[in-house]
Order: C-alpha cells, then sequence, then structure tokens
C-alpha cells in the first residue's frame, strides 16, 4: 500500500461552550461532507489516559492464553484476539451504563486481584464519554435546524447507550520502509456518533466523497468525532457516515480507544418528517436497529472478511432507486 499524500485538517469545537451561529453552521458542514470533527475542552485529563493507557498496555502484554479466558467463546467474551478484526488488531471492550461492572468483569479474571484501579478508571471514564456523547448529539441536532434538540432530543435519544473498545495495534515487522498496512481496514461504525482517541502515532485516514484517503492527524488536545451509520440513516443523510480505517507503520505499537453511542436495539430508526424536510425524498425505509447490527454481524463473518467491510446501512434499508445525496 502506498503511503497517502494528504491528510485534512478538521474543524476544532469547543465543547464546553455553546456553539455560536456560525459554529453551528460549520458544524453541520463538517457533519454533511466528511462526518469528521475534533472537539476540545472535553473535560478528559491528560493523567486519565496515561493511567489508562499503562493499565491497558499490561492487560494486552499478558499471555494470550490468559486473554482468550475472557474471548470470544468464554461466557465474559470482552476481548477480541488478532485474526479478526485484523492481523494487527486487538481489543477488550467494555460496556455501559456500568462501566464499573463490565470493567471489573474482565479485570477478576484477567488480573487476578483485589484492587480495582483498572475498573474504577473506566467508570471514569465511561461516565465521561457518556456526557461527552449527550452533548455532541444535542449540538449536532442544534446545527441540523432550528429547536430540533428541545424537539427530538427527549423523544429519539433518551434511551442511546455505549460502549468502549480499547485498541492495542502490533503491526508486523517485515514490511518494507515505505509501506503501511492496515491495522483496522475500511468500514463505517455502526453507532450513532463515534468519539475516538488516538495516541501520537496516529494512522486514522477517512475516505473523502471522491474516494481519497485523507490522514488525520492526532492532537494532543482534542478528540475525533465521526458520525455513524445509525445517525445518517436518522437524519436522511445530512449527516453523513465516512468509511475510514487505521494504517500502521512498521514497528510502531499504536494504541487507541473508540467509544460508541448507539440506539437502544429496540430501536425503530426513521428519520422524522422534519429532519426529511419538504420536497426532499425519503432515502432509507424504517427498521429496527438490532436488526441492522445482526445485518452486519452476519456480512461481515467469513475468512478474510476483516479485510472489506462492505455492507453498510445503505445496503441495508436505503430505498432502491433512490440516489444517494452523500
Ligand atoms: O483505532 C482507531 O483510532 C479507530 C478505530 C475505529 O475506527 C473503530 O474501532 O471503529
Ligand atoms: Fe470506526
Amino acid at each position: 500500500m502506498a503511503k497517502a499524500q494528504t491528510s485534512i485538517e478538521l474543524p476544532i469545537f469547543d465543547i464546553s461552550q455553546p456553539l455560536d451561529p456560525s459554529s453551528l453552521s460549520s458544524l453541520s458542514q463538517a457533519c454533511k461532507e466528511l462526518g469528521f470533527f475534533h472537539i476540545r475542552n472535553h473535560g478528559v485529563t491528560k493523567d486519565l489516559y496515561k493511567r489508562l493507557y499503562s493499565l491497558s498496555k499490561h492487560i494486552f502484554s499478558l499471555p494470550l492464553e490468559s486473554k482468550l479466558k475472557v474471548g470470544p467463546f468464554s461466557s465474559v467474551n470482552t476481548y477480541t484476539p488478532h485474526f479478526i478484526a485484523s492481523p494487527f488488531f486487538e481489543s477488550l471492550r467494555v460496556s455501559g451504563p456500568d462501566f464499573f461492572a463490565s470493567a471489573q468483569a474482565s479485570a477478576t479474571v484477567l488480573l487476578n486481584q483485589q484492587s480495582s484501579e483498572f475498573s474504577e478508571i473506566l467508570r471514569e471514564y465511561g461516565s465521561k464519554m457518556t456526557e461527552l456523547s449527550k452533548r455532541i448529539v444535542q449540538v449536532v441536532l442544534m446545527s441540523l435546524g432550528e429547536n430540533f434538540e428541545q424537539k427530538f432530543y427527549g423523544s429519539e435519544f433518551r434511551k442511546c447507550h455505549g460502549y468502549l473498545r480499547i485498541i492495542n495495534y502490533t503491526p508486523p515487522e517485515s514490511v518494507k520502509e515505505e509501506d503501511e498496512v492496515e491495522g483496522l481496514g475500511k468500514h463505517t461504525d455502526m453507532s450513532c456518533i463515534t468519539i475516538v482517541y488516538q495516541d501520537q502515532v496516529g494512522g486514522v485516514q477517512v475516505r473523502s466523497k471522491q474516494g481519497k484517503w485523507l490522514d488525520i492527524n492526532p492532537s494532543e488536545e482534542t478528540l475525533l468525532i465521526n458520525i455513524g451509520d445509525l445517525m445518517q440513516a436518522w437524519s436522511n443523510e445530512k449527516l453523513r457516515s465516512s468509511e475510514h480505517r487505521v494504517v500502521l507503520k512498521r514497528f510502531v505499537n499504536r494504541f487507541s480507544l473508540a467509544f460508541f453511542w448507539c440506539f437502544e436495539d429496540q430501536k425503530v430508526i426513521y428519520a422524522p418528517n422534519e429532519v426529511v424536510g419538504e420536497g426532499h425524498l425519503r432515502v432509507y425505509k424504517p427498521f429496527l436497529c438490532e436488526d441492522y447490527l445482526k445485518f452486519r454481524e452476519i456480512s461481515s463473518v467469513g475468512e478474510g472478511k476483516f479485510e472489506k467491510v462492505g455492507f453498510t446501512v445503505k445496503d441495508f434499508a436505503g430505498i432502491t432507486g433512490q440516489k444517494s445525496t452523500l
């Protein structure tokens, strides 16, 4: 794979302040064009990241047989080993709303410890991400239309829930110097929104409408937000869920945290008429959130499929014959 040539400067929004009309309009533009933006003043301290990083690193450094005790064939089922998402990717899932209990279930098996430091940190991080997700959905709704936050936040997004993936990328040692490999192949997220912390190594790339891969450089003070498939469908494509991937450099290990904020399984996703807007065609049939998640699970099963996650919400619920507005 040749090195990507271009990087993109995403707009940065101060999430601790109310957004003024011009920020709301650039937010709506960002969500429509790429579906990616940065936030700052998010309230997560460097110290929290440091502690979470070092404890997670320790967990990933445990022998495979220990990690598999919370792996796909265990009752805990929080660990995804290498060769599932990609050969270089492994992750640990911590689910809300009780992040402490979820982390503790893994930690008791993996660390066999009395101390609950890991679970305490995850409680704190989970609660910060939950607050942030709510706030981000609210500002995104504000950017979509006047009073949309008052009209739709409570009725549509109140029951959202989140889960975190702690991800460790271990690149192969035998790539040529100038080459990069995919740590996580091209995909779209099945969330409403995703909050990503990427370390200073970087590597996230987003695919533009023209099909070009653009580097999203890490920056110490910000978190990366992207719109997921559920929001793209709910907004009748006023918000874009872009394809993205992670590329790795030779010898460089990479650490990231991806927090997915999702509708409840039983939610019927159907863009309100006001969101579709008068004179606009509806581009998605109503669908049950859970059915889409199952569809993605089934369509990604099979050898080597992690290379290409081809099917998205458009294939699942797009109205046939309706040209995409994206
Ligand atoms: O590792 C990252 O920085 C991004 C991960 C990602 O896109 C995902 O887990 O969906
Ligand atoms: Fe993603």
